[in-house]
Protein backbone atom coordinates (compact mmCIF):
# COMPACT_ATOMS: atom_id res chain seq x y z
CA UNK A 1 0.00 0.00 0.00
CA UNK A 2 2.65 2.45 1.52
CA UNK A 3 5.67 1.02 -0.70
CA UNK A 4 7.49 3.32 -2.79
CA UNK A 5 6.48 6.40 -1.59
CA UNK A 6 9.03 8.72 -0.54
CA UNK A 7 9.52 8.66 3.27
CA UNK A 8 6.69 10.87 5.45
CA UNK A 9 9.36 10.62 8.22
CA UNK A 10 13.09 10.24 7.85
CA UNK A 11 14.88 9.38 11.00
CA UNK A 12 19.00 9.98 10.35
CA UNK A 13 21.45 8.75 12.63
CA UNK A 14 19.48 10.10 15.63
CA UNK A 15 21.64 10.12 19.10
CA UNK A 16 20.43 11.32 22.55
CA UNK A 17 23.05 11.70 25.52
CA UNK A 18 20.91 12.94 28.43
CA UNK A 19 23.43 14.96 31.05
CA UNK A 20 23.50 13.06 34.53
CA UNK A 21 24.85 13.41 37.90
CA UNK A 22 27.60 10.79 36.41
CA UNK A 23 28.36 11.86 33.34
CA UNK A 24 26.70 11.58 30.24
CA UNK A 25 23.91 8.77 29.60
CA UNK A 26 23.44 7.44 25.95
CA UNK A 27 19.32 6.99 25.44
CA UNK A 28 19.83 6.32 21.40
CA UNK A 29 22.66 5.49 19.50
CA UNK A 30 22.73 6.52 15.81
CA UNK A 31 18.94 5.26 15.42
CA UNK A 32 17.99 5.54 11.42
CA UNK A 33 14.58 4.08 9.93
CA UNK A 34 12.23 6.04 7.44
CA UNK A 35 8.55 6.19 7.80
CA UNK A 36 6.60 5.78 4.77
CA UNK A 37 3.26 8.36 4.63
CA UNK A 38 0.21 6.69 6.38
CA UNK A 39 1.56 3.48 7.44
CA UNK A 40 1.35 2.18 11.05
CA UNK A 41 5.34 1.40 12.16
CA UNK A 42 5.53 -0.27 15.80
CA UNK A 43 8.69 0.04 17.50
CA UNK A 44 9.02 -3.10 20.63
CA UNK A 45 12.15 -3.28 22.42
CA UNK A 46 13.17 -4.23 26.12
CA UNK A 47 12.22 -1.64 28.93
CA UNK A 48 14.73 1.69 29.28
CA UNK A 49 15.94 1.19 25.38
CA UNK A 50 14.82 4.64 24.64
CA UNK A 51 11.15 4.42 22.63
CA UNK A 52 9.55 7.03 24.59
CA UNK A 53 12.78 8.80 24.53
CA UNK A 54 12.08 8.45 20.24
CA UNK A 55 8.60 9.69 20.51
CA UNK A 56 9.62 13.04 22.63
CA UNK A 57 12.26 13.36 19.77
CA UNK A 58 9.44 13.17 17.16
CA UNK A 59 7.60 15.34 18.95
CA UNK A 60 9.86 17.54 19.47
CA UNK A 61 9.88 17.83 22.86
CA UNK A 62 13.59 16.73 22.99
CA UNK A 63 16.63 17.79 20.68
CA UNK A 64 18.81 15.29 19.36
CA UNK A 65 22.55 15.45 20.54
CA UNK A 66 23.64 14.64 16.84
CA UNK A 67 21.12 13.32 14.11
CA UNK A 68 18.31 14.78 12.76
CA UNK A 69 14.63 14.38 12.26
CA UNK A 70 12.84 15.17 8.62
CA UNK A 71 9.19 15.55 7.94
CA UNK A 72 8.38 14.85 3.82
CA UNK A 73 12.14 15.41 3.47
CA UNK A 74 12.65 19.09 5.32
CA UNK A 75 13.35 19.54 8.82
CA UNK A 76 10.43 21.02 10.83
CA UNK A 77 10.20 23.75 13.71
CA UNK A 78 8.92 22.89 16.72
CA UNK A 79 5.59 25.13 16.27
CA UNK A 80 4.74 23.76 12.77
CA UNK A 81 4.64 20.28 14.53
CA UNK A 82 1.74 21.21 16.94
CA UNK A 83 -1.00 21.06 14.56
CA UNK A 84 0.05 18.02 13.43
CA UNK A 85 1.23 15.68 15.80
CA UNK A 86 -1.72 13.85 17.86
CA UNK A 87 -0.83 11.29 21.38
CA UNK A 88 -2.04 8.64 22.54
CA UNK A 89 -0.67 8.23 26.18
CA UNK A 90 -0.77 4.96 28.32
CA UNK A 91 -3.45 6.82 30.42
CA UNK A 92 -6.63 8.20 28.63
CA UNK A 93 -5.78 11.75 30.21
CA UNK A 94 -9.50 12.87 29.16
CA UNK A 95 -10.71 15.96 30.87
CA UNK A 96 -13.01 14.74 33.94
CA UNK A 97 -15.30 17.72 33.77
CA UNK A 98 -16.06 16.80 29.87
CA UNK A 99 -18.62 14.52 28.63
CA UNK A 100 -16.53 12.10 25.96
CA UNK A 101 -18.77 13.82 23.39
CA UNK A 102 -17.05 17.38 24.96
CA UNK A 103 -13.22 15.53 24.66
CA UNK A 104 -13.32 14.31 21.44
CA UNK A 105 -14.40 17.87 20.27
CA UNK A 106 -11.58 19.34 22.24
CA UNK A 107 -8.43 18.63 19.30
CA UNK A 108 -11.10 20.23 17.21
CA UNK A 109 -11.72 23.15 18.92
CA UNK A 110 -7.76 24.17 19.22
CA UNK A 111 -6.99 22.14 15.80
CA UNK A 112 -9.99 22.77 13.17
CA UNK A 113 -11.22 26.33 13.86
CA UNK A 114 -12.58 26.55 10.73
CA UNK A 115 -15.24 24.46 11.11
CA UNK A 116 -18.59 25.35 13.10
CA UNK A 117 -19.64 23.54 16.41
CA UNK A 118 -22.23 21.86 14.87
CA UNK A 119 -19.27 20.41 12.27
CA UNK A 120 -16.96 19.56 14.80
CA UNK A 121 -20.00 18.11 17.03
CA UNK A 122 -21.19 15.60 13.88
CA UNK A 123 -17.55 14.98 13.28
CA UNK A 124 -16.93 13.64 16.87
CA UNK A 125 -20.23 11.66 17.03
CA UNK A 126 -18.89 9.85 13.98
CA UNK A 127 -15.67 8.81 15.33
CA UNK A 128 -17.09 7.78 18.72
CA UNK A 129 -19.64 5.76 16.67
CA UNK A 130 -17.17 4.08 14.67
CA UNK A 131 -15.52 3.69 18.19
CA UNK A 132 -18.25 1.71 19.60
CA UNK A 133 -19.76 4.08 21.81
CA UNK A 134 -22.83 5.32 20.52
CA UNK A 135 -25.11 6.09 23.62
CA UNK A 136 -22.32 7.36 25.69
CA UNK A 137 -21.77 10.29 24.33
CA UNK A 138 -22.75 12.22 27.06
CA UNK A 139 -20.83 9.89 29.73
CA UNK A 140 -18.28 11.50 32.13
CA UNK A 141 -14.57 9.68 32.40
CA UNK A 142 -15.41 8.51 35.91
CA UNK A 143 -18.79 7.08 34.16
CA UNK A 144 -16.77 4.86 31.36
CA UNK A 145 -14.44 2.18 31.95
CA UNK A 146 -10.92 2.09 31.27
CA UNK A 147 -11.04 0.75 27.73
CA UNK A 148 -14.08 3.02 27.29
CA UNK A 149 -11.67 6.08 28.02
CA UNK A 150 -9.05 5.34 25.60
CA UNK A 151 -11.07 5.07 22.90
CA UNK A 152 -12.22 7.83 23.71
CA UNK A 153 -8.38 9.19 23.74
CA UNK A 154 -7.84 7.65 20.38
CA UNK A 155 -11.11 9.32 19.14
CA UNK A 156 -10.15 12.42 20.45
CA UNK A 157 -6.58 12.25 18.74
CA UNK A 158 -7.78 11.14 15.15
CA UNK A 159 -10.71 13.82 14.99
CA UNK A 160 -8.02 16.79 14.48
CA UNK A 161 -6.87 14.24 11.55
CA UNK A 162 -2.89 14.22 12.72
CA UNK A 163 -0.44 13.90 9.93
CA UNK A 164 1.29 12.09 12.87
CA UNK A 165 -0.12 10.19 15.45
CA UNK A 166 2.14 9.41 18.52
CA UNK A 167 0.98 6.41 20.48
CA UNK A 168 3.22 5.28 23.90
CA UNK A 169 1.67 1.77 24.77
CA UNK A 170 -2.14 3.04 24.82
CA UNK A 171 -3.38 -0.53 25.92
CA UNK A 172 -0.29 -1.40 28.06
CA UNK A 173 -3.09 -0.88 31.09
CA UNK A 174 -5.82 -2.97 29.43
CA UNK A 175 -6.61 -6.38 29.94
CA UNK A 176 -6.03 -9.19 26.66
CA UNK A 177 -9.64 -8.66 25.56
CA UNK A 178 -10.13 -5.26 25.83
CA UNK A 179 -6.75 -4.49 24.12
CA UNK A 180 -7.51 -7.26 21.13
CA UNK A 181 -11.04 -5.01 20.54
CA UNK A 182 -9.29 -1.75 20.62
CA UNK A 183 -6.30 -3.22 18.66
CA UNK A 184 -9.52 -4.04 15.72
CA UNK A 185 -11.05 -0.32 16.18
CA UNK A 186 -7.83 1.53 16.29
CA UNK A 187 -7.06 -0.45 12.81
CA UNK A 188 -10.71 0.48 11.25
CA UNK A 189 -9.97 3.76 12.75
CA UNK A 190 -6.89 4.51 11.06
CA UNK A 191 -7.98 2.62 7.76
CA UNK A 192 -10.52 5.54 7.96
CA UNK A 193 -7.03 8.53 7.61
CA UNK A 194 -4.38 9.12 5.97
CA UNK A 195 -2.44 9.49 9.24
CA UNK A 196 1.19 8.17 9.86
CA UNK A 197 1.32 6.13 13.14
CA UNK A 198 4.19 5.40 15.19
CA UNK A 199 3.40 2.84 18.09
CA UNK A 200 4.94 1.83 21.00
CA UNK A 201 4.57 -1.15 22.72
CA UNK A 202 5.61 -4.20 24.59
CA UNK A 203 3.63 -6.63 23.35
CA UNK A 204 5.06 -8.18 20.37
CA UNK A 205 1.91 -9.79 18.98
CA UNK A 206 0.21 -6.16 18.87
CA UNK A 207 3.28 -4.81 16.99
CA UNK A 208 2.83 -7.62 14.15
CA UNK A 209 -1.21 -7.09 14.67
CA UNK A 210 -0.94 -3.79 13.55
CA UNK A 211 1.81 -2.85 11.98
CA UNK A 212 3.14 -2.69 8.53
CA UNK A 213 6.85 -1.96 9.80
CA UNK A 214 8.20 -3.16 13.30
CA UNK A 215 11.82 -1.75 14.73
CA UNK A 216 12.85 -3.70 17.17
CA UNK A 217 15.61 -1.78 19.72
CA UNK A 218 18.12 -3.01 21.87
CA UNK A 219 18.69 -1.26 25.03
CA UNK A 220 22.09 0.52 26.69
CA UNK A 221 22.48 2.20 24.31
CA UNK A 222 19.03 2.26 22.42
CA UNK A 223 20.01 0.94 19.16
CA UNK A 224 17.88 -0.51 15.78
CA UNK A 225 18.72 -4.11 15.99
CA UNK A 226 16.16 -4.60 13.01
CA UNK A 227 13.34 -3.89 10.70
CA UNK A 228 10.91 -6.19 9.90
CA UNK A 229 8.34 -5.58 7.02
CA UNK A 230 5.37 -7.42 7.88
CA UNK A 231 3.21 -8.45 4.36
CA UNK A 232 -0.08 -9.71 6.00
CA UNK A 233 -2.99 -8.02 3.81
CA UNK A 234 -5.40 -5.60 5.54
CA UNK A 235 -8.04 -5.92 6.73
CA UNK A 236 -5.56 -8.27 9.25
CA UNK A 237 -8.49 -10.25 11.02
CA UNK A 238 -7.85 -12.30 13.64
CA UNK A 239 -7.40 -15.38 12.25
CA UNK A 240 -3.99 -14.36 11.32
CA UNK A 241 -2.61 -14.71 14.70
CA UNK A 242 -2.63 -18.42 14.33
CA UNK A 243 -1.53 -17.76 10.74
CA UNK A 244 2.99 -19.86 11.16
CA UNK A 245 3.96 -17.18 9.05
CA UNK A 246 2.33 -14.88 12.33
CA UNK A 247 3.68 -17.37 14.82
CA UNK A 248 7.40 -17.14 12.92
CA UNK A 249 7.37 -13.51 13.20
CA UNK A 250 6.87 -12.99 16.78
CA UNK A 251 9.18 -15.87 17.53
CA UNK A 252 11.74 -14.08 15.73
CA UNK A 253 11.44 -10.88 17.37
CA UNK A 254 10.86 -12.64 20.81
CA UNK A 255 14.41 -14.03 19.89
CA UNK A 256 16.21 -10.72 18.69
CA UNK A 257 14.52 -9.63 22.32
CA UNK A 258 15.80 -11.93 24.68
CA UNK A 259 18.63 -13.81 23.24
CA UNK A 260 20.15 -15.53 25.23
CA UNK A 261 16.30 -16.70 27.14
CA UNK A 262 16.35 -18.37 23.51
CA UNK A 263 19.59 -19.88 22.76
CA UNK A 264 19.02 -21.57 26.41
CA UNK A 265 15.58 -23.02 24.70
CA UNK A 266 17.03 -24.03 21.62
CA UNK A 267 19.35 -26.18 23.56
N1 LIG B 1 15.37 13.00 31.43
C1 LIG B 1 16.21 11.96 31.53
N2 LIG B 1 17.42 12.11 32.12
C2 LIG B 1 18.28 11.06 32.19
N3 LIG B 1 18.02 9.81 31.73
C3 LIG B 1 16.83 9.62 31.15
C4 LIG B 1 15.85 10.66 31.02
N4 LIG B 1 14.76 10.16 30.41
C5 LIG B 1 15.04 8.86 30.15
N5 LIG B 1 16.27 8.54 30.60
C6 LIG B 1 16.96 7.24 30.47
O1 LIG B 1 17.00 6.93 29.09
C7 LIG B 1 16.73 5.55 28.87
C8 LIG B 1 15.55 5.43 27.92
O2 LIG B 1 14.35 5.84 28.56
P1 LIG B 1 12.92 5.70 27.87
O3 LIG B 1 11.90 6.19 28.82
O4 LIG B 1 12.98 6.31 26.53
O5 LIG B 1 12.82 4.11 27.72
P2 LIG B 1 11.62 3.19 27.22
O6 LIG B 1 12.19 2.29 26.18
O7 LIG B 1 10.47 4.05 26.81
O8 LIG B 1 11.30 2.38 28.54
P3 LIG B 1 9.93 1.66 29.04
O9 LIG B 1 9.65 0.57 28.05
O10 LIG B 1 10.33 1.12 30.38
O11 LIG B 1 8.88 2.72 29.10
C9 LIG B 1 16.46 4.94 30.23
O12 LIG B 1 17.63 4.28 30.67
C10 LIG B 1 16.16 6.13 31.12
O13 LIG B 1 16.62 5.91 32.43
Amino acid sequence: MTMGKAPRITIEDLSLAFRTGTGPFVALDRVSFDIAPGSFVSVVGPSGCGKSTLLKLLSGVYSPTSGRILFDGKPVEKERLQGQVGYVFQRALLLPWRTALQNVMLTMEVARRSMTRAQREAEALKWLEIAGLKGFEHRFPHELSGGMQQRVSICRALAFRPQILLMDEPFGALDEITRETLQNELLQLWQQTETTVVFITHSIPEAVILSEQIVVMSARPGRVVERINVPFPRPRVDSVREHPDFVEMAGHIRSLLHPRAHAIAAE
